[in-house]
């Protein structure tokens, strides 16, 4: 039997959809799954593309399929799951195989992985891969971490299923060992302040507006129309369009309001605190998950303390609709502002010198980020302006000089009302607190010095100072 070129472990949401676009693009593909059902199940259903597949019952099978070197995708759950397969994988494979792992994983565990595999001839790729279902299938966004040699060994397959902007590859190489994984990591955290702040424009809309789910989504289709325009604003305004087939209720009446969370945007948050950057924005959304998650807490609380029956949306509706509008933007240049600065980071921190503008452009289509605003993003990265902070940029200054008055107004009047907007209103902190040239960490500094005699820095001279506090110290 012809050999495949590629092989692919794990025929879940994302791994099937990535075997058929991998099949699609011309390759023969061996693929294998844990459960061998859904081996044969994937393979019935592909229909034409089902001769490019070559279903396989176990690793051994796999890697006889495959003609070396081999290429081989492990598509499985993150964890370790991914060290199991790996651990069974280097029994079948030779010296220059590759094993490109391309599910969530945390970053350290690629580095860890990338040590693990060294001397062992085998080649090691981390690959964060974004766009869900759809994206997988038909061109996801691609970030690559490991040697620059093995990404040449993988470039055409890679560039051929990533989605295209304008014809450009949403695919690259962005450094080595965890580079791919960490960028994946943090791209979802931007994606968790989008989808927050898209849901607390919506929890105003919804509860500050009195709007129901049919008038709510034209405003979302019309906002993506314009600077908004985004794959996130999108699928809002098809999913609040949506009815229930079961009670013909709009559909998001019928969904519980308790969103789960798989590890990426804790992990952004985690390592932007290591790193010592700021990302509030993201940090606020990954609590408000974990807040939504105590339902029945939240129940008892609003039964406690009442709910809060003041509106103060209540003005022109057109003004305050393009309050929201203005301030779900400003929000979102905070968000990527904080996403990026967190990258920065990384990059100097690991010496990985990430491509911040290729970062933004591979981001542009195929990915669930994917949005109007990563071209000008692209753009500002490029020209120069954007390195200490996207909100340094004259395109984002222009922007923002514009928007944050909605925002200030929006959180303000969200807040009079005691509706939640958490990642917007720590948005505007952030950019409260980064444009403020004389801030109040004077007065941190003296109470630092005041109870443990930690010294701080004058205004008017250099070196380290100790008040006069007297005796009173603690
Ligand atoms: N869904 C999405 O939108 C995206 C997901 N990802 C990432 O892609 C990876 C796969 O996700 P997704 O396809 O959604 O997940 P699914 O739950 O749809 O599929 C999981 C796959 O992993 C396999 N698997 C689970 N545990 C083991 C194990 N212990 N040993 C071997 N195989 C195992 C399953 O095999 P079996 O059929 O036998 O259970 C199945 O093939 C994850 O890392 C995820 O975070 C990345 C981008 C987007
Ligand atoms: O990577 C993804 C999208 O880019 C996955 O859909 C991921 O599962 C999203 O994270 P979470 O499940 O924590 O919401």
């Amino acid at each position: 039997m012809e050999k495949a070129e590629i092989g692919l472990i794990g025929l879940g949401t994302m791994g099937s959809n990535l075997a058929l676009n991998i099949a699609e693009k011309g390759h023969r593909i061996a693929v294998f799954n844990r459960t061998p059902e859904k081996t044969d199940a994937f393979v019935a259903n592909a229909g034409t593309l089902r001769d490019r597949l070559v279903p396989c019952k176990s690793l051994a099978e796999l890697a006889e399929a495959i003609r070396p070197p081999r290429p081989v995708i492990i598509m499985v759950l993150a964890g370790q799951p991914v060290d199991d397969q790996i651990a069974a994988l280097r029994g079948e494979l030779a010296a220059n195989d590759i094993i490109i792992d391309a599910g969530n994983a945390n970053f350290h565990d690629t580095v860890r992985r990338f040590k693990e595999l060294e001397g062992s001839g085998l080649t090691f790729i981390g690959m964060g891969v974004s766009g869900g279902e759809e994206g997988a299938r038909h061109g996801p966004s691609i970030m690559v971490g490991g040697t620059e040699a093995s990404w040449k060994r993988v470039e055409k397959v890679i560039t051929a299923i990533s989605a295209k902007f304008k014809g450009e590859p949403c695919a690259a190489w962005l450094g080595p060992d965890g580079a791919g994984h960490f960028v994946k990591t943090i791209h979802n955290g931007i994606e968790y302040a989008d989808m927050q702040m898209i849901a607390e424009i919506y929890g105003v809309l919804r509860d500050g507006l009195g709007m129901g789910p049919k008038e709510i989504a034209p405003v979302f289709a019309g906002w993506n129309k314009g600077r908004l325009d985004s794959y996130l604003i999108e699928i809002t305004a098809k999913a609040l369009e949506a009815d229930d087939p079961k009670t013909g209720r709009p559909v998001v009446d019928i969904i519980l309001d308790r969103a789960g969370q798989k590890g990426t945007g804790k992990w952004s948050v985690i390592e932007a605190q290591q790193l010592g950057i700021p990302a509030t924005a993201i940090e606020a959304a990954v609590a408000a998950r974990v807040l939504s998650s105590l339902k029945s807490e939240r129940e008892a609380a609003e039964k406690a303390y009442g709910k809060l029956s003041v509106t103060t949306f209540s003005g022109a509706r057109d003004e305050v609709l393009k309050d929201l509008e203005l301030a779900l933007l400003a929000g979102k240049i905070a968000a990527y502002a904080q996403g990026f600065a967190v990258m920065s980071g990384a990059s100097k921190e690991f010496n990985w010198n990430l491509p911040m503008p290729t970062i933004a452009r591979i981001w542009r289509a195929g990915c669930i980020i994917r949005s109007q605003m990563l071209d000008t993003m692209a753009e500002a990265f490029g020209k120069g302006g954007a390195e200490v902070n996207l909100l340094m940029a004259p395109a984002f200054i222009d922007m923002m000089k514009q928007a944050h008055p909605s925002l200030r107004r929006v959180v303000a009047r969200a807040a009079e009302a005691g509706l939640p907007v958490p990642a917007l209103s720590s948005a505007l902190a952030y950019f409260d607190a980064y444009r403020q040239g004389r801030g109040t960490s004077n007065l941190i500094q003296a109470q630092r010095d005041f109870f443990g005699a930690h010294g701080f820095e004058r205004i008017d001279a250099a070196g380290a100072f100790h008040g006069p506090w007297g005796g009173t110290q603690g």
